[in-house]
């Protein structure tokens, strides 16, 4: 998909990388170890650096059921799996324990599984979800570090450092978007997962707390307004390196391959084929570091680094030059 009917610029979510060409490898020893952390129950920690993009778990579902299994289908399922894993199982977090609205098993499935369906076009209620032992212990936070994907051909979700990471440094993806402010996520969390967060961005106060949310508003709203900016290109620019401005002081890497490829885009509609060749590559780089060098959009984002002229709007708007990539806009 590059363009939809009323001509708005494509989107790619939850992109993102390493520098083109580094080979990235598992680490040799295990790179995390499960332990408690403050007011979060369990958590994934490091056990030593990890570069930008490495792959530090890789991990085949326990189960899968559909999203809108019932109790009986997961004791079903259980009952397929050792005295251990059974064991284990009923030792991960159940977020409906105090209100008991909802039956333990299938309670502690809700809480802890991942979607892991091989097709985006499933139905919601039959999409498949997968319980995976020691990715349930990974933890949210707003200003999220890992990546994941579920990978169709290993059949494993694998989780990838966002950004470089100390060894001591708590692991956390995202469970909901994190661009609102921080009332507008804390609805969000405790609508779909019942708790409130206590993560770094959470617990800022006053003027920080004021800075952050304004500039995760603003981003939110430039991710509409850059689409709308078909026929604006410099203003589309303007708004797309201004977001990956915010998103570097907000520590948000997650969106930067977003905002890129909209930028390549812009470019590409202008026959800047130069800058688009750089926002290409950037959008590439970032990709790989959240969804992996093979993920889907990692790989259209690499064809048209090699061809920007591919792209279907290519062409389309009277000839100019818009800008690069800067170096030190990187999240
Ligand atoms: C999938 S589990 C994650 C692992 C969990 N901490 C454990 O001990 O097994 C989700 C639960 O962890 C806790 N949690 C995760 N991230 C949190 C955060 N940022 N702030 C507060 N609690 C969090 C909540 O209790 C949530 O229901």
């Amino acid at each position: 998909m590059d363009s939809n009917a009323s001509g708005l610029l494509s989107r790619r979510t939850h992109p993102p990388p390493s520098s083109p060409g580094t080979e990235l490898e598992a680490p040799k020893v295990l790179a995390y170890y499960v332990c408690g952390v403050k007011d979060k129950g369990k958590g994934l920690v490091a056990t030593q650096p990890l570069p930008k993009g490495a792959v530090f778990l890789e991990e085949k579902p326990l189960f899968t059921q559909n999203a809108g299994c019932t109790n009986s289908n997961i004791l079903s399922a259980l009952a397929n799996c050792t005295r251990d894993e059974q064991r284990e199982y009923f030792t991960l977090c159940n977020a409906y324990k105090t209100s008991g609205k909802v039956l333990p098993a299938l309670a502690i499935f809700q809480t802890n599984s991942f979607p892991c369906d091989d097709s985006p076009q499933t139905a919601p209620s039959k999409q498949r979800r997968g319980i995976f032992l020691t990715a349930s212990r990974i933890n949210h936070s707003c200003t999220p570090n890992v990546g994941r994907i579920w990978d169709v051909e290993k059949q494993a979700m694998v989780f990838r450092a966002l950004c470089p990471m100390q060894a001591g440094e708590e692991l956390c993806i995202n469970y909901v978007d994190v661009l609102g402010t921080r009332q507008e996520r804390n609805a969000d969390l405790m609508d779909r997962v019942g708790f409130e967060c206590v993560c770094e961005a959470c617990a800022l106060q006053g003027e920080g707390l004021a800075q952050s949310d304004q500039r995760r508003g603003t981003i939110w709203r430039l991710y509409d307004e850059v689409r709308m900016c078909l026929k604006e290109p410099t203003l589309g620019m303007r708004k797309a390196k201004l977001a990956l401005r915010l998103l570097q002081e907000e520590n948000l890497a997650l969106y930067e391959a977003t905002f890129c490829f909209d930028a390549f885009q812009l470019c590409a509609l202008v026959s800047d084929f130069s800058n688009a060749k750089a926002w290409a590559r950037r959008a590439w780089e970032a990709s790989c570091a959240s969804t992996g060098p093979d993920g889907p959009a990692a790989r259209t984002f690499k064809m048209y680094w090699a061809n920007p002229r591919a792209h279907r709007l290519a062409g389309t708007m009277p000839r100019m030059v818009l800008s690069g990539p800067n170096q030190d806009d990187r999240t």
